[in-house]
């Protein structure tokens, strides 16, 4: 089973048509960055995966359940995909650990103890176990930024969506950010579908390259082909010849 199938999907908001014809296989354990233009539908689609967006037209299955089926249950698909957004939101008034250890407890009753233990766990696979006890305001944008990694790898996701993790740090606190990233992206278990324009990082880090602009996907490939070869679309070229010079 692919953990993740776009089947003509459409999608609009109001009259304006945000998405076109997306047909999209990917397959557990990829590691796919998605590209393009301000405007051209990126973090639409990544938010459609977890139904953030409702789509309009097609087929949408994710984790084996159809999301354009009024039966499926939402929060079923979200057990097991994650997400990580620009601005981290954890709750300002808990500490660290108390931010990770809560949706384990409440979405997966997770025993306390063992809670604990594998937020611990997540936390130092982000490197800042020894931040549990403190809160939010005490941390930096980055050291946030990770927590909020860390606090959907407790979950346990199959799947993690990443919609411009970087995009809102300071520039000396991205790479901290990115290595973690590198991590996850190297778990062969993880599926990991990343909005963003470091392209240093799609570079190293992705298998497979998305581009879209206005709506649709134009160019998908693997990473050495997007940025060895020639994208065969003529503005995925123009793209990458404006970024890379
Ligand atoms: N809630 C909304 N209501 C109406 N239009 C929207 C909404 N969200 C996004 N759009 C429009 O849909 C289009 C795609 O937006 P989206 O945020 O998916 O693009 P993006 O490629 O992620 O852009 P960026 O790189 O700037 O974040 C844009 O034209 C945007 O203005």
């Amino acid at each position: 089973m692919s953990m993740i199938e776009f089947h003509h999907v459409e999608k609009y908001y109001g009259d304006f048509h945000a998405l076109h014809d997306i047909n999209l296989t990917i397959e557990a354990g990829e590691t796919v960055v998605l590209i393009g233009p301000s405007g051209s539908g990126k973090s639409t689609l990544i938010r459609s995966v977890n139904g953030l967006e409702q789509i309009r037209d097609g087929q949408l299955i994710v984790n084996g359940q159809d999301l354009a089926n009024p039966k499926t249950d939402i929060n079923r698909i979200r057990k097991n995909v994650g997400m990580v957004f620009q601005h981290f939101n954890l709750y300002a008034n808990k500490t660290i650990l108390e931010n990770i250890m809560l949706a384990p407890r409440i979405v997966l009753h997770r025993d306390e103890a063992e809670n604990k233990k594998v937020a611990m766990e997540m936390l130092d696979r982000v490197g800042l176990a020894d931040q549990a006890p403190k809160m939010p305001a005490q941390l930096s944008g980055g050291q946030q930024q990770r927590i909020a990694i860390a606090r959907s790898l407790a979950m346990k996701p199959k799947c993690l969506l990443f919609d411009e993790p970087t995009s809102a740090l300071d520039p000396e606190m991205v790479d901290d950010v990115l290595n973690i990233m590198k991590t996850i992206a190297q778990d062969s278990s993880m599926t990991s579908l990343i909005v963003t324009h470091e392209m240093g990082f799609a570079r190293e880090v992705a298998n497979r390259v998305i581009f879209m602009a206005d709506g649709r996907v134009l160019e998908d490939d693997s990473k050495d082909k997007f940025f060895n070869g020639e994208p065969s679309n003529e503005r995925a070229r123009q793209f990458l010849s404006k970024i890379l010079h």
